[in-house]
């Protein structure tokens, strides 16, 4: 993947939970949606969540001697899921697992591409690390509760990201608010203002806030996801929003 047009974008967080890959699969989408060419790497590796959050139900095929990723709501994918059975843990050493991701990048058949979204492993550990200097071209989104604990231990995934020469597209505060759907009222369960924070401290901008509430999908639905939301619900106009800043800033810079 030596394409100089494909702009990469690494989607990282403090710690776990915070919602880092439902952002990723949901900027993919509202990516695509907005008539872009985008690639998904799960870069999770051993927490792997993308196929299964974008209810992908197949694996890649092989034609002549590369791996073709496999397509779903116009996003295509790779991930270690794909390759290991059932659900069972991924049980390689790091080196290993680095190896894996490089033929992500190189074995990897994935046509041209507008947009390459990666999945990062959360926190600053050795695989984050090894995918951040994998990809020295790459720019960064982070992803924060609105909790005071969450922005800090996310502005150092922020400083990794600057350490690696990576520049910042902005900040996710995601799970910021629970809106009310009877009177609208927002409530803010978690706190109030981590994302913010973490923007300032990284001196970047605060791109979107996502609030609470998990899709509004149902599993009889033929293109059904646990993760995606729908482009006309409240947090998939929000997504087509962050993807229509984020191709303004990576396609308007000279
Ligand atoms: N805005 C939201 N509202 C409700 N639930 C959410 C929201 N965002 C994420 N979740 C849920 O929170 C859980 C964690 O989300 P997700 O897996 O995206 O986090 P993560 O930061 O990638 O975690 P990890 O790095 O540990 O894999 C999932 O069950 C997801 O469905």
């Amino acid at each position: 993947m030596t394409d100089p047009d494909v702009h990469f974008i690494a989607v990282a967080s403090g710690k776990g939970g915070v919602g880092k890959s439902t952002v990723t699969v949901n900027l993919a989408a509202a990516l695509a949606r907005q008539g872009k060419k985008v690639g998904l790497i799960d870069g999770d590796i051993y927490g792997f969540s993308v196929p299964d959050m974008m209810g992908i139900e197949e694996g890649p095929v092989v034609v002549d001697g590369s791996i073709v990723p496999v397509e779903r709501f116009g996003v295509k994918v790779m991930s270690m899921g794909f390759f290991i059975r059932e659900n069972n843990p991924v049980v390689w050493r790091g080196p290993m697992l680095g190896k894996m991701l490089h033929q992500f990048f190189s074995d990897v058949n994935w046509g041209k591409l507008d947009y390459l979204l990666l999945d990062l492993p959360p926190g600053t550990g050795d695989i984050a690390l090894d995918v951040h200097q994998m990809l020295p071209q790459s720019k960064e989104i982070i992803v924060t509760t609105p909790h005071a604990t969450a922005a800090f231990v996310a502005a150092r995934a922020g400083a990794m990201a600057i350490q690696t020469n990576h520049e910042i597209l902005g900040v996710v505060e995601n799970m910021a608010y629970y809106e009310c759907s009877h009177c609208g009222e927002k409530d803010y369960v978690f706190g109030r203002g981590g994302g913010g924070q973490l923007a300032e401290t990284l001196h970047t901008n605060l791109l979107a806030q996502f609030p609470l509430g998990a899709p509004d999908n149902h599993i009889s639905e033929p293109d059904f996801s646990p993760s995606v939301y729908k482009s006309e619900s409240t947090s998939g106009k929000l997504y087509n929003e962050l993807a229509a800043s984020i191709i303004t800033k990576c396609e308007n810079e000279v």
